[in-house]
């Protein structure tokens, strides 16, 4: 299990104290909390891209030097991807000798689009190839920051029912951060209400 105590991050000037939190296998735990508490932070605290200030960021079995478990989903899906690259190159880049052409289905992926570059697909189109991209076989914990939030209904369902069926079978770890209390009530087990 992912776990979180007594943490803080630093930003020169601004201090930002988190709850403590605990993301088990298999669980889908929402986060809801008002603009700018942190909540971004948090989620780069528990993939690794901000240490922690103070505190302690647990993750048993996780080694050094071996592929991180979390992963971080964005809502600006674009700065994901290096604009250079095609699709294809970006997915073979996080999927090395894996094979990620079976998993294009249950997100919606055309591959056709596996030829064009990032610029090229729609917002929710490359929402859903930055899902593909993420889900690699290491991945056991999955940071999803706003990841529906500027996508049109069918495209919200659609990821939440491919999320939703991936976290079941590989026993995913989800932590929905949202400003959606419907959204983390629907997708969610328990939602996390932080109010600093
Ligand atoms: N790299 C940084 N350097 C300095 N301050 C930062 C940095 N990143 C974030 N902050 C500040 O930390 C605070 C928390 O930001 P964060 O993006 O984590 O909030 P948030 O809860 O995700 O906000 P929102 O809901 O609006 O996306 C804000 O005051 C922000 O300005």
């Amino acid at each position: 299990m992912l776990q979180l105590r007594n943490a803080g991050l630093d930003y020169g000037n601004t201090h930002i104290s988190f709850p403590d939190l605990t993301l088990e296998p298999g669980q889908r735990l929402g986060l809801f909390g008002p603009s700018g508490l942190g909540k971004s932070s948090l989620a780069k605290v528990l993939a690794g891209i901000e240490p922690l200030s103070q505190g302690e960021l647990t993750l048993p079995g996780f080694a050094q030097g071996s592929a991180n478990p979390v992963q971080w989903v964005i809502q600006q899906s674009e700065f994901a991807f290096n604009p250079r690259l095609s699709i294809r190159q970006s997915l073979r880049e996080s999927w090395r000798n894996d094979d990620f052409m079976g998993v294009l289905d249950r997100y919606g992926v055309d591959p056709l689009w596996l030829n064009r570059r990032p610029l090229q697909v729609s917002g929710g189109q490359l929402q859903r190839v930055n899902l593909v991209r993420a889900i690699i076989p290491s991945t056991e914990y999955l940071i999803c920051d706003e990841i529906t939030a500027h996508l049109d209904m069918i495209t919200q369902q659609q990821i939440w029912l491919a999320l939703g069926e991936e976290a079941g079978q590989r026993r995913l770890g989800l932590l929905v951060i949202s400003h959606d209390e419907e959204l983390l009530n629907l997708v969610c087990d328990d939602v996390l209400n932080w109010t600093g």
